[in-house]
């Protein structure tokens, strides 16, 4: 019989190398790819800022590819990373959201993308070393599971995957702790590159996304005011991509006391600024929804949201009230809920779906 074909999205790291190493022990035939996504001529970018898809990424993976004996390729997605991410990236912020680059590039680039061209060339899933874990539910979807022991849940930034991508996928990294997966891959003793740590926003040099915005548009970002939240006005700033709700670091404004962002106002071109109380908040809309574990939100449900990667989950109601909108209400008010950002919730440790929190 033919082994099932899988490729694997190879960043030369530890985890999409042991990835690999599981899916061929586990009788795959497994392909490795390494997907090109930004760095090009026009945004330029230093070999040291790389992140996930430089040169040597492209170098690490082939070695770890020719270790494991597996074939392997690089594949050109630039386009499809500036159509989806860049582009998404840049206008945002010109809206005055701080949007999320990294879920548009797993909707659209890591798995859309990725997986039609390994549909095509024969595969029946695409792979990553996330630490998460892809499940099938009696209900008949297919959902994700937070990894067990793993600080930083991976699971956020992949909500917006939907049911035909989560089938075509698998994340066999996701059984094992971190420190497993280090072990594997002394095991196997694949020479496997220490990378820096990922930066930010992996094509935004330093990440000065503000003076990258300006580059890659080609235009000067227009100042404005400073308002308090009765409207008074409290001095200049330097344009609204500049900032996020919650900020509080580099407004170059002295009140006598500390000062935040509470609100960015794009028609008005205002940056409301108040106290650290005013930046909370115990309601969300969100409209772009996703949801993996349920078809549909009928009635309203208890569970748990994240407003930001790196957000502890807190306890929610939501419902829906619009065809395309919910209301996210908390049980204690939340500190910084940004336009752009996602938001995921879960039951438990399982990802039931999320959507973009906009402006209301
Ligand atoms: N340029 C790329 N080409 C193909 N797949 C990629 C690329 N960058 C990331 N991936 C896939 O996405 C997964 C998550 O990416 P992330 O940048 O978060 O890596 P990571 O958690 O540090 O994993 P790794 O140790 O494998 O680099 C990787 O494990 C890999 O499978």
């Amino acid at each position: 019989m033919d082994r099932e074909k899988v490729v694997v999205g190879m960043s030369g790291g530890v985890d999409s190398s042991v990835a690999a190493y599981l899916l061929k022990e586990q009788g795959y035939d497994v392909i490795g790819v390494t997907m090109q996504i930004w760095q090009d001529e026009e945004i330029d970018v230093q070999e040291e800022n790389a992140g996930c898809c430089g040169l040597s990424a492209v170098d690490d993976a082939r070695r770890v590819a020719e270790a494991l004996d597996i074939p392997y390729y690089v594949m050109n997605f630039k386009g499809e990373f500036r159509d989806n991410v860049i582009d998404y990236f840049v206008e945002e912020y010109q809206k005055g959201n701080t949007p999320n680059p990294c879920i548009a590039c797993n909707r659209y680039v890591k798995w859309e993308s990725m997986l039609k061209r390994s549909l095509a060339i024969g595969a029946k899933y695409i792979a990553t070393g996330h630490y998460a874990r892809v499940i099938k539910l009696p209900n008949g979807r297919y959902t994700l599971k937070k990894a067990v022991g793993i600080r930083k849940d991976q699971t956020y930034a992949l909500y917006n995957l939907t049911q035909y991508q989560l089938e075509h996928t698998l994340m066999p990294v996701g059984d094992y702790s971190k420190e497993e997966v280090r072990k594997i891959a002394e095991k196997i003793n694949v020479r496997i590159a220490n990378k820096p740590d990922s930066q930010e926003i992996c094509f935004v040099p330093d990440n000065d996304y503000a003076s990258f915005i300006e580059e890659y548009t080609n235009k000067k970002i227009e100042e404005g005011n400073f308002v308090d939240t009765n409207g008074k006005v409290l001095g200049k700033h330097k344009g609204i991509i500049n900032y996020t709700v919650g900020q509080r670091k580099g407004l170059g404004l002295s009140l006598g006391k500390p000062a935040f962002v509470v609100e960015i106002r794009p028609d008005t071109n205002e940056v409301v600024i108040g106290d650290n109380s005013d930046v909370f908040d115990d309601t969300l809309y969100a409209d772009n929804l996703n949801f993996t574990a349920i078809e549909k939100l009928e009635n309203k449900m208890q569970l748990e949201a994240k407003i930001r990667y790196s957000h502890k989950p807190a306890t929610c109601t939501i419902e829906m009230v619009d065809e395309n909108m919910l209301k996210c209400v908390f049980e204690e008010p939340q500190r910084a809920i940004t336009p752009g950002q996602a938001v995921v919730f879960y039951d438990g440790d399982m990802l039931i779906g999320g959507g973009n929190i906009i402006r209301k």
